[in-house]
């Protein structure tokens, strides 16, 4: 399975586009600015898109996306694209950006019987078999209903925590998974700590308490994400800080490195 990073950072600014990822070529995590990098061949080629949330910088790019292709998927007579989240998520896409009002409703679009996109919910603890790859959809504690997933590969799972806080349930299921790369986001740094609370995301001590919890026998690359623009330089620092750091307990170092757009990866 090859992945894409579209995007990954907290916010947009120039060169910083925001979640997507794209699972050999038609299946999305996530549709944020980063899917605006592909070209239209590219995007008309995915069939499904899989949410972890409903706040905009991870569905931006979905009802432009849908425009874009619109034509050339009537003309191929494409299936509808599928859009797979909680449905929670769900209702909030219908009720406040598929209102016909922010952009036209493409679930009834041409028409309710062969329309552009449709809804499928989903649970946390499901296993969802999407475009031919087994999929979990795991736990994520945030502002709005959210999850984050775990796609099965030839050489294990690739695991993305989606936006979270602290998620004991998270580590639960990923110890006994066999984890070929996990993607976490920290968005803030410790300079913005109480902002990280409320907003229920990682900063670099809440995700050193995190990363804890990893069972000790296990060791896979740990990708940082979803860092605001404003903050990754320091974010960087800190948690290079605490990795370094000779005085913790068990004397643990992770194998922690820094995502960024344009990568691939062949799991
Ligand atoms: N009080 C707040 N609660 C939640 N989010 C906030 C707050 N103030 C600012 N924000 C920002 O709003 C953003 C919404 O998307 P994120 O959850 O990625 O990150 C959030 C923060 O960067």
């Amino acid at each position: 399975m090859r992945v894409r990073v579209l995007g990954c950072s907290g916010a947009i600014s120039q060169g910083c586009r925001t979640t997507s990822f794209l699972l050999d070529d038609d299946v999305l995590v996530d549709a944020g600015t980063g899917v605006g990098d592909l070209s239209l061949d590219e995007m008309a080629r995915v069939d499904h898109v899989l949410l972890t949330h409903s706040h905009l910088d991870h569905v931006a790019s979905l009802p432009l996306m849908l425009d874009a292709v619109a034509a050339r998927r009537l003309a191929a007579g494409a299936a509808p694209l599928v859009v797979h989240a909680l449905p929670g998520t769900i209702s909030a896409l219908k009720v406040h950006i598929f209102n016909n009002l922010i952009w036209p409703d493409f679930s009834t679009i041409p028409s309710a019987e062969t329309p552009l996109m449709r809804f499928v919910p989903i649970t946390v603890g499901e296993l969802l078999c999407v475009g031919g790859k087994d999929i979990e959809v795991l736990p994520a504690v945030h502002t709005v209903p959210a999850v984050g997933y775990a796609v099965n590969s030839p050489s294990g799972h690739w695991v993305f925590s989606g936006d979270t806080e602290r998620n004991p349930a998270f580590w639960q299921r990923v110890n006994r998974i066999d984890v070929a790369m996990l993607i976490i986001e920290t968005a803030f740094s410790d300079r913005e700590r109480e902002l990280a609370q409320r907003s229920l995301h990682l900063a670099p001590s809440s995700l050193a308490d995190e990363l804890d919890q990893i069972d000790r026998s296990r060791r896979f690359p740990i990708y940082i994400t979803h860092t605001k623009p404003a903050e990754t330089g320091l974010i960087m620092e800190e948690i290079r800080r605490f990795d370094d750091a000779p005085n913790r307990a068990d004397d643990v170092r992770h194998d922690i490195r820094w995502l960024s757009a344009g990568q691939t990866f062949d799991l």
